[in-house]
This record gives structure tokens, sequence and C-alpha cells, in this order.
């Protein structure tokens, strides 16, 4: 929109406003003076009138001539003054006629002139006749004088009448005109009112466009402020987001920045050499590691190729350029096929480089090469280790497995068989308890060392763990061959040992199983070689016995023993009966021993020498040996005091954490006293992790309750358990006691053992009486209670009465 037209429109306006306003007002000036000039011709003509003064001229002249005409008849009646009154009139009168516009009147023509100047002269020479008019004849010469003037002075009278009667005329043609005129000023004026109407009207036409035009701009303007408003806002929020944009493009920048540092940091700290290369040969990037493994400059200028870089180190002698060429050269299919692939290159200085190559979606190809050298001699060495015996250097369990497939593989093609025997050292544990453990891997090395000189070159001889080692014999002819081998090998490693000065003495026990029939599997054949090692231990040491089908069936027994064993704790099948403790003085019932039975749905009762050691295998015997304290806590809680409760624990229940807390809540539960609940433990307790061992017993101790050591004697070093730990009781076991009678050392046994309780302020508990001749004697040598089928049998808890009468023998004893 253009706002030329209304503001030119404006002024134009304007300007004809100001041309109407000051012509009305000259118009009216105009007109004024007109009105005044009116005014003043109608006064002249009302007042100033030539004719009339012409006249009052005429008329006073006659009126003249007639008083001189009476005064000069005698008597006439007229008075001097009278006369004189109207000569001074006259005079006055004829003044006049030398005034304004009369003289004006009387110049135009010269005959008025002629008669004013000679009416003049007669008034001037009639003056001193008038004043001397009683004179007579005065009056009669005053009128001689004037009445010759009388034709002139009414000629002058009557030009003076058509003067203004002519004068009249044009006053009245000058009003006409004016009329006219001032008429047409009117009309003038209401045309310019018209056009002033219409101006205005314009005017308000072109102010209300112009208005409108205003509003119209107002709301543009305020619509363009809104707008303005808005695209600010936007325009705030844009810069806001802008900002953030930014914060997040440097916070980028820094991550990137940080990045990059992180990148070249991986890049150059990579145990992998990095080359990066794109589509047309030239370098991209390559780490340290690169440079540093093929002998290469650690920078080039961008724009390098591979091979320009490898042709550049090669022409200074660098050796190790020559191998990245050949690395180059196998890369070349993969880079024209752009396939992706790891290979591995030999080296003839014995140096091996892993090679990872990997295409690039841009035609480019990035690869990692790794010096791999160590590294597969450390492979090869697991590979070794693997299959090896880290410290006697014979096959392991997996070799030899691998081993035993690989002959039975081949015995079927051939006319010989394969055999394998597997053994272990007796009283190896011992050695190694009390000789430590250093002494135990000496004598191991030299077992493994005669087992090697026992076996022909293609056998293989293998240590699967602990004391056990196994020979593969292969070209097996017969059986004997083997019996000669293990016969061998018994003598070989039963010779004694001397170990850094010291003598040790072990034997070994074989079994044979021979894969003569019913093509075992390498397990197969291993498991029965040790069924027939069980058994040749089992029917004397230094022995071997051939596997027989027998022994798997005792196997599947086992297994079914496992089976219900699992079950009967859950099935309620377990109980325990209780064997008297009685004090050999008093000859009264001290305690019980708890001693757990198992009855069987189908095989009724089953020995605890028989379920136990599987319990102990198959993970049961914490929640057996649980069950067994809570119970004992539970029934002797509700005998008389202070008759205890023996109970006894399993090696294999010290190494259960909740042992103590497990006695301390079967006390709780019970209220049974501490002091009447015994915990009876073997050596074997001892020997495994003995500061744990010896931390636990601490812990029952505290618990109030007392500790008694079971089968003390048959163990290796039973002296030195009881240094380690002070027990409350000894448990003398049964072999001394059934031996008393038969065997001299037998009762030294015995009496030591009692004399060491004594000593050391420890009651002495024999075991397995059944005579009274025992008992004599087990009195004598000072032992203080005793124990055994004499006293009576294990019995349920229902069936104790807490007397030895009910027991029976012991009376006969006496
Ligand atoms: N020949 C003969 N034997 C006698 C005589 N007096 C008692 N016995 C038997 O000798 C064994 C003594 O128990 P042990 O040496 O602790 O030997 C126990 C003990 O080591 C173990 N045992 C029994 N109950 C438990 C138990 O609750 N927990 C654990 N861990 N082991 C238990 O089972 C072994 C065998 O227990 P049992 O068969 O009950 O056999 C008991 C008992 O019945 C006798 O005059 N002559």
């Amino acid at each position: 929109m253009s706002f030329d037209g209304p503001s030119l429109s404006l002024r134009i306006l304007k300007a004809v406003l100001a041309i109407v306003i000051v012509s009305f007002l000259l118009s009216a000036a105009y007109i004024s003076s007109l009105v005044v000039e009116r005014q003043e011709a109608l006064k002249q003509v009302s007042r100033y009138n030539t004719s009339w003064l012409a006249s009052q001229a005429v008329s006073e002249f006659t009126r003249l001539e007639q008083r001189l005409s009476a005064y000069a008849v005698p008597d006439g009646g007229i008075d001097p003054g009278e006369v004189q009154l109207r000569f001074d009139i006259l005079v006055n009168r004829a003044k006049l006629l030398n005034d304004g516009e009369f003289q004006d009147f009387v110049s135009r023509d010269p005959e008025r002139q002629e008669t004013v100047r000679l009416l003049r002269e007669a008034l001037a020479a009639a003056q001193p006749l008038v004043d001397r008019i009683e004179e007579p004849g005065n009056a009669m010469k005053a009128l001689a004088l004037l009445q010759p003037l009388e034709t002139k002075v009414t000629a002058l009278a009557s030009a003076a009448n058509h003067y203004g009667a002519q004068r009249v005329t044009e006053d009245q043609h000058e009003l006409i005109r004016l009329h006219w005129l001032f008429s047409s000023l009117a009309a003038g004026l209401i045309v310019c009112g018209f056009i002033l109407l219409g101006l205005l009207g314009w005017h308000n036409r072109l102010l209300t466009r112009a208005h409108h035009d205003l509003r119209f701009l107002a709301e543009n303007l305020q619509r363009t402020s809104d707008e303005l408003k808005k695209a600010n806002k936007a325009l705030g929020n844009a810069y806001a987001e802008l900002q953030h944009q930014n914060g997040v493009l440097q916070i980028q920048e820094i991550e990137l920045r940080t990045q990059n540092e992180r990148f070249n940091a991986a890049l150059n700290n990579m145990s992998h050499g990095l080359c990066m290369v794109d589509a047309t040969g030239h370098i991209i990037v390559f780490n340290e590691r690169f440079a540093q493994l093929f002998d290469l400059e650690s920078s080039v200028r961008p724009g390098t190729t591979l091979n320009e870089l490898i042709a550049y180190a090669e022409a200074r002698g660098r050796e190790g350029a020559a191998a990245l060429r050949q690395i180059c050269a196998e890369q070349q299919e993969l880079i024209r096929e752009r396939r992706q692939a790891t290979f591995i290159q030999g080296q003839p200085g014995g140096r091996t480089i892993a090679v990872s190559h990997q295409p690039m979606s841009d035609g480019g190809w990035v690869a990692t090469y790794e010096d791999i050298t160590e590294r597969r001699q450390a492979e090869s060495q697991i590979a070794y280790m693997a299959h090896h015996d880290a410290l006697t250097d014979l096959a392991n369990r997996v070799l030899f497995r691998e081993q035993m497939e690989r002959a039975l593989a081949q015995s079927g093609r051939s006319e010989t068989q394969v055999a394998v025997l597997c053994l272990d050292l007796d009283r190896f544990k011992d050695v190694n308890d009390s000789l430590g453990h250093e002494t135990g891997d000496a004598l191991l090395k030299v077992v493994a060392h005669r087992l090697r000189s026992c076996v022909r070159e293609e056998d293989v001889v293998a240590r699967l763990g602990g004391d056990e080692f196994a020979v593969l014999q292969t070209s097996v002819h017969e059986p004997h061959d083997c019996a000669v081998l293990a016969m061998r090998i018994v003598e070989a490693l039963g010779a004694p040992y001397d170990i850094d000065g010291q003598e040790i003495v072990i034997g070994t026990s074989v079994g044979i199983a021979l894969a003569a029939e019913g093509n075992p599997t390498p397990d197969q054949l291993l498991k029965h070689a040790d069924l027939a090692l069980y058994r040749a231990k089992s029917v004397g040491r230094g022995t071997f016995r051939f596997f027989e089908p027998e022994m798997d069936a005792q196997l599947q027994a086992r297994r079914m023993l496992e089976v219900d064993l699992r079950k009967a704790l859950a099935n309620g099948e377990f109980e325990l009966f209780y064997q008297p403790q009685v004090d050999i003085r008093r000859k009264a019932i001290t305690g019980y021993e708890a001693l757990l039975r198992w009855r069987h749905p189908e095989r009724g009762i089953v020995s605890p020498a028989e379920f136990i050691p599987v319990a102990e295998d198959i993970g049961l015997i914490s929640p057996l040996g649980e069950w067994v304290v809570h119970e004992a806590c539970r029934e002797a809680s509700g005998w008389p005091a202070p008759l205890k409760v023996a109970v006894n624990l399993s090696p294999v229940q010290f190494r259960n954490r909740n042992l103590v807390q497990c006695v301390k809540q079967a006390l709780e539960e019970s209220g049974l006293c501490p002091s009447r609940l015994e915990l009876e433990i073997t050596e074997s307790v001892l020997l495994q992790d003995n500061d744990t061992t010896l931390a636990t017993l601490h812990q029952l101790r505290k618990l109030g309750l007392r500790i008694a050591m079971d089968d003390f004697g048959t163990g290796y070093s039973s002296l030195s358990y009881l240094r380690s730990f002070p027990f409350d009781k000894i448990k003398i076991d049964q072999s001394f006691v059934q031996g008393l009678s038969s065997r001299a050392d037998c009762l030294a046994i015995v009496q030591s053992i009692a004399g060491l309780g004594a000593s050391l302020g420890m009651s002495t508990v024999a075991e397995g009486v059944e005579t009274e001749d025992q008992l004599v004697q087990l009195r004598a040598a000072g032992c203080t209670e005793a124990q055994g089928y004499y006293f009576g049998r294990p019995r349920p808890a229902r069936d104790l009465t807490h007397s030895l009468e009910d027991f029976g023998p012991v009376r006969a004893a006496e």
C-alpha cells in the first residue's frame, strides 16, 4: 500500500481550504469596504447632498429676497434682525457651496463657478448694506444686488438637482452592482461551501480510508508484531536449541577428541600391528606396532602406498620389510576378491605372524598383524601341559585316554591285545602327611621314573591324580604278559626310596583290565582296572588282580546303594542305637555311644561301616550327620543326668562350615547340657586342613562339650595328634583290645595309651570289650572306661534302662 495518495490529497485539501478561507476573507473584506463606501455615499446623499445644498442656498436666497423686499416696504412688518439672520444664513449656505463635494460639482462647470463667484461677490457687496439695513434704501440696494443672481442661482440649484439625481442613479447602479456582487459572492461562498463540504466529504472519505488503512496497517502491524514476537520466540528457541546443539557439539567434540586420543593410544598400544589402506592402495593409517613388526618407518607422507613403504624399507636393508612383502603377496588375492580371511604366515627366522584381513566398504582394507611366535610356543607348551602331569611329566588322564582310544582302535586290527594296569601307592598318604608334600612330590617323581623303566617304549605310563598311576600295555599276547609287568611294577615300586637322605618304603597294588573281549571303551577299561585294583588292595597289599565281571556287579550294587541312600533320610529309614560306656572302677554306665542304623526296606538293617563311606562319597554325610546330632541330643535330654551321649563325626562333616552352628542348635533345641555331649572324631579328621579343623574343634569345645579321639592307635602318627588338641577322652581301638589275649604288643600298647591318657588328664575308653578277661586286663592296664558286647550290644533308645543289670554279662564278670 502507498502512503503518497492520502498525504498528497491531504496537502491538496489543505491548500484548497487555505485558498477558500483566504478568498472568503478577502471577499468579506472587500464587501465590507464596499459597504463602508456605500454607507459613506448614502451619508453624503442624505447629509451633504449637492442638490440639497443648492436648493437650500436657493431657498435661503429666495427668503432673503423676500425679507429684503418686505423690509423695503414700509411697515412691511419685517424686523431688521430677521433680515440680518436670513442674510447670515445665506452667507453660511454660500460658504458651503465652496466646500466638499459641492465645490467638486461647481468645479466641473465654469458657469457654475461664475455663479458661485457672483453670489459670493453679491453677498459681500450686500453685507454693509444689510448691516445698515435701517438705513433707507439699503434694503432696496441690497435687493438690487441680489436680484440679478436669482436666475443664475436657480440654474445652479437646478444643475445641482440634476447632479444629485445623477449621483443617486449612479449610486443605485452601484448598489445594484454591489447587490450582484454580494449575491455572486454569497453564491460563490455557497458554492465554496459546497465545494468545501465536498472536499470535507472527500477528505472525510480519505480520512476514513486512511483510518481504515491505518487500522489495517495497525492490525497488520499487530499481526506482524505478533508474528515477529512468535518469530522472535522461535528465534529464541532456535537460539537456545542452537546453544544446546552447540554445547552438545562441544561435548561431542571433546568426546571425539578424547576418543581420538584413546583411539590413538589404543592404536599405538595394541599388541597387534594394524594397517588400513584405501581403495587405491594408499596407506590411511598404521600403528607403531605395525612399523615395529616389519622394521618400517614409523611415519609416512600422506599418499604413500604400502608397496612404496616396503620398497623404501627394503632399500635400506631392513629385513622385516621382506616379511611384509610376503604377507602382502598373500593378501593380494583377498584384496582382489574383497574377502575377509585370517591366515598365519611362518617366516624363515622362526617367526610366525597371524594376519586378519578385513575388506572395508569403501574398497579399502584393514588388517591386523600379530606376532604369535611366543603364543604358538606357549600353546604347544599348554597343549603339552594339558596332556602331561606337571610333576612327573607322565601322560595325564586326558592323554592316557586318547592313547587308549588309539591303542584300542589299533588292537582291533592286530593279533595282540591292549591292557590297562591301574595302581596306587600304599601308605603314600601317610608319607605325604608326616614328611610333607615336598617329600611326597619327590617320591612321586621317583615312582614315575621307576614305572617308566618297567615298561616298553610303546607302552604309556600316566599319573591319573594323587598317587594313582596307570599303564597302557600294548602288544599283549596273553594275560601272563600283564601279570609279569604287574609283578615287575610291584617289585620296582616296593624297593626302598632314598628321598633327601630319608629312606622311605611304600608298596603298590595293581589292578589289570584286558581289552580281550566285549570291545570295551577306554572309560570302561579304566573302570575295570580300577575295580581290579580295589580287589587287589582288599585282598592284601603288594599284589595284583585281573578284572573279573563280578567286580562290575559289586559296582552295580554300590550304585543301587547310593540310590537307596539318597532316599533313606527323607523316608525316615535311619535310627540310632545306643551302646553303653561303662566306668570300669565304679561299674556304672557313664553314657552311650550313638551308632547309626539304616533300616533298609528290603535289606533290613545295613551296617554303618557299609553305608557311611558311601554317604561320605556322595555328599550325604552332612545332612545325615546333622540328623544324628539332633536325634542323639534329643534322646539324651530324656536320660537321667549325668549320662552322656557320644556321637561319631565324619571327617567330611568338618568341611562343612555349619558344623558348629548345627551342634549348637541341636543342644539349644534339645536343652541337653553341653557337658553331656561327647563328639568322637578319628585321626583322619586331623589329617585334613589342620588349622581349620583345629579351629572348628576349639569352637566346638567352647560350646562346653567334650571331644574324644576314636580308634586311637590305628593311625600313622597317633601320638602327634594328641599334642595338637587337648582331647577329653581317648578311645583305644578294638583291634588292640581283641588282641590282648593273643598278642603281647597289644597289651603293651593298651598300657602305654592308658598311661598316656592318665598323664595327660584324659580318660581312656577301651572299645570292643567282649570278654571278662579283656576287661580284667584293661582294668589292670589302667583304662578308665570300657565299651563292648561284654556290656551289651547297641540298642534302640526305647530299650535303654540305664542299668548295667539289664545288659547282664557285667555281673557275671565280677
Ligand atoms: N566286634 C565287636 N564290635 C563291637 C563291639 N562293641 C561294639 N562294637 C562295634 O564297634 C563299632 C564301634 O563304633 P566305631 O568304632 O565308632 O565305628 C563306627 C563308626 O565309625 C561308624 N559309625 C557308626 N555310627 C555312626 C554315625 O552316626 N556317624 C558316623 N560318622 N559314623 C558312624 O560306623 C562304625 C561301625 O559302627 P557299628 O557297625 O555300629 O559298629 C560299632 C559297634 O557296634 C564288640 O564287643 N565287638
